[in-house]
């Protein structure tokens, strides 16, 4: 049977009663403390539903109890009570561990929002994750931090290169979550025309502009009460970056051509796979946007730095097809799996669907050979004439590259050095050096 107490903690006892009284009336039992000691103590004699703490308790923060309950009660949920406007606090919060966090002073409508999906969220969140193959370590630990995701609201941010699961590992979090009955929206931020933009995300209303003949949703409302995941997340224009930020601080939304915001409860997971720090430091993505979507992030990783799964991967992809398509499971035989081994899979489990697709189009017997994978070889675009061999010893090979790329910067710069020193990104002394120590003249 689910517990109903509620360990509250304020040093200040005005909001302490304030809750307490909420608390009780929404038909939770509460229990009071005024200081990180005594949540402690409590936290260790009795088991709770949710926890609620200030940030700023007479003997230490609210951080320590968040962590302290990590290691106490990692089921428990446990949510902040921040300043107004003091967002680095509530990152912090989410950073450790915090469900959620609510902005003082707190509202009544806030307060039942989350103790509602705080006594929904499953007990066991360690269900079986059937969506993500493979055990290598890297696996192991993606599949390990999704689960703990899904028991937080904080924003994930995911990398990963294409076709590493992404989408999916979003997908699982969300279904692992308190928000599992509600719906999971994926939006693919760079497929969308710029000016279609805002109409698309926040919605319109009728006669916003031109042949918006009726009023309609965007994707937040459309993800109210659920996730959304932007995708291709760096393809925002920088305007429209802007007005996610505001989204994400106020929890409000306006239709396009309306007057009123309505307030949205959608928790946002990001990902691309380009990588957004750098994009920050070009100035192409705003680095307070990328701040509160960075709360958290989990790290997909590339097939080929996962060798030693690709077999076992490789055969359960290929049992899934098979059964999709009602045909008998074949068999990778000893060349398709020393193929696959060998293989670097830049498009990552994507592709080696792709590839198990083809061969089970292909095959008719009950067994897949290397041939039937059709493996590209993958070929040095830029450096055609190294061969395996020529890449040794390591410093003539890597000067040799650097060779070729300051001569062809020169003869493009027709031999200007400050301009053939920005054409490589470096400055003009570096150059300098480099010229000097590769001897060119
Ligand atoms: N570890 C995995 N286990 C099982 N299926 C996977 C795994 N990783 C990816 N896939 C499958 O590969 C395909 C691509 O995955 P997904 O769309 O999640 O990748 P992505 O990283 O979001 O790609 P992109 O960057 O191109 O958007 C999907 O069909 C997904 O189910």
């Amino acid at each position: 049977m689910l517990d109903r107490t509620v360990l509250i903690i304020d040093d200040e006892s005005d909001i302490l009663e304030l809750l307490e009284i909420s608390l009780i009336r929404m038909g939770l039992d509460v229990v009071k403390a005024e200081t990180v000691a005594q949540a402690q103590a409590a936290i260790e004699q009795q088991k709770f539903a949710l926890c609620l703490t200030d940030m700023r308790l007479p003997d230490g923060d609210g951080l320590e109890i968040v962590r302290f309950i990590q290691q106490a009660q990692p089921t428990l949920p446990v949510a902040v009570l921040t300043a107004h406007g003091n967002t680095d606090n509530a990152v912090t919060a989410l950073k450790a561990g915090a469900f959620d966090y609510i902005n003082k002073p707190v509202t009544l409508e806030q307060l039942r929002a989350l103790v509602k999906s705080a006594l929904k969220m499953p007990e066991n969140t360690t269900l079986a994750m059937q969506g993500l193959v493979g055990n290598s370590p890297a696996m192991q630990q993606a599949r390990e931090l999704i689960g703990k995701l899904a028991r937080t609201q904080a924003p994930v941010y995911i990398t990963g290169e294409s076709g590493s699961g992404k989408e999916l590992a979003a997908r699982l979090i969300h279904q692992q979550s308190n928000r599992a009955a509600m719906p999971f929206v994926p939006v693919n931020c760079g497929a969308i025309p710029e000016n279609l933009m805002e109409s698309e995300f926040f919605g319109y209303k009728k006669g916003a502009f031109t042949g918006a003949d009726s009023e309609r949703d965007g994707f937040f409302q459309a993800a109210q009460g659920g996730t959304i995941f932007l995708d291709e997340v760096a393809d925002l224009p920088l305007a429209m970056q802007v007005k996610l930020l505001r989204v994400i601080q106020e929890k409000k939304v306006r239709k396009l051509g309306s007057s009123v915001e309505e307030p949205i409860d959608v928790r946002i997971i990001s990902a691309t796979h380009q990588n957004l720090a750098q994009c920050v430091e070009a100035g192409r993505f705003r680095q307070d946007l990328f701040y509160r979507l960075n709360v958290i992030s989990l790290k997909m990783p590339a097939l080929r730095d996962m060798r030693e799964d690709v077999a076992s991967v490789a055969q359960t992809l290929l049992t899934r097809l098979a059964q999709e398509a009602g045909m008998p499971v074949p068999v990778l035989n000893a060349s398709a799996l020393t193929a696959l081994a060998q293989y670097d899979f830049p498009g990552n489990v994507r592709e080696l669907e792709n590839i198990l697709e083809r061969a089970l189009a292909l095959t008719s017997g009950d067994s897949i050979a290397a041939t039937d994978l059709h493996l590209t070889p993958v070929v040095d675009e830029l450096l055609p004439e190294r061969v395996a061999g020529a890449k040794w010893p390591l410093q003539d090979y890597l000067d040799g590259v650097e060779r070729e790329a300051i001569e062809e910067a020169l003869v493009q710069t027709r031999y200007n050095k400050t301009a053939a020193a920005k054409l490589l990104g470096i400055t003009f002394r570096a150059l300098r050096y480099r010229l000097e120590r590769l001897n060119i003249e």
